[in-house]
């Protein structure tokens, strides 16, 4: 159930210093990222937008600070189940089907000898058919992973975080590795996602003109700070133009 008055992702005083570095690569004092909402990520190159990502779905251990999600405390380096990835490599399994990929979603509701056996019931498989159906793979079920494309292996990626049911997707940089067409329709799906279930997305993107299409506010993060957090359309002249992060 939404509930627009509480964030679904709320930052403070995060700092991530990888283990045998010196260097903080990450230090945000506060970041509250809306439920509903769909929010780009830009920032140069290392500007530590996938450690945030990362940090956001318990992948990376933060040296200090606190996260919540949906207004519950998240321990530190543990996923919530509530939140789903997305990667560039997609991070799916070869030499296995496109149905098997997607019901890895489930695992996360399971519990136990089950989880430890990967054992799916009919209900999973119902549910892993029908986020394969809302991203347009449900032919493809069957198929083994390595015929796919590369737009149609990132939609298998999604329907995986439809199937775990979460309702905040974490993209890093999805369409980074797929020509312009497939691009947009990986943003699309994700937009429709966001649109019609109110799934929140929160997405690292190089590309501008992308994050001006589909997001609705956008983040910039440089050299580990966050220099800004502003709606994407209408940007007030006293603000600078959030592309500036690029020159
Ligand atoms: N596992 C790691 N161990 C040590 N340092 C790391 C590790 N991962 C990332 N870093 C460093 O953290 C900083 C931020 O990296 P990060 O990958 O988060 O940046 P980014 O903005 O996502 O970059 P890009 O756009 O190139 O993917 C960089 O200086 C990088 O070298």
């Amino acid at each position: 159930m939404m509930n627009p008055a509480q964030p679904a992702l709320d930052v403070q005083n995060l700092q991530v210093r990888y283990p045998g570095t010196k260097q903080v690569v990450l230090d945000i004092a506060q970041l509250t990222i809306k439920e509903g909402s769909f929010t780009g990520i830009v920032g140069p190159s290392g500007a530590g937008k996938s450690t945030l990502l990362r940090s956001l779905n318990g992948l990376v251990r933060p040296t200090r600070g606190q996260i919540r999600i949906n207004g519950h405390p998240v321990p530190p380096g543990t996923t919530p189940q509530q939140v789903s990835m997305v990667f560039q490599g997609f991070n799916l399994m070869p030499r296995m089907s496109v149905l098997s990929n997607v019901l890895v979603g489930r695992l996360s509701h399971k519990r136990g000898l089950t989880k430890l056996m990967g054992r799916f019931d009919a209900r999973d498989r119902d549910i892993s058919l029908r986020a394969l159906s809302q991203v347009g793979m449900l032919r493809y079920a069957y198929r083994d992973i390595r015929d796919l494309s590369g737009g149609q292996k990132q939609r298998v990626a999604i329907a995986r975080c439809l199937a775990q049911a979460a309702s905040i997707i974490l993209a890093d940089e999805p369409v980074a590795s797929l020509d312009p067409l497939n691009a947009r329709n990986v943003m699309s799906l994700l937009r429709d996602l966001n649109l019609e279930y109110g799934i929140t997305v929160v997405v690292n993107l190089h590309q501008t003109d992308l994050v001006e299409s589909y997001c609705d506010s956008v983040v910039g993060l440089s050299a580990g700070q966050m220099k800004f957090h502003q709606p994407t359309g209408a940007t007030p002249k006293s603000t600078p133009d959030w592309k500036q992060i690029y020159a």
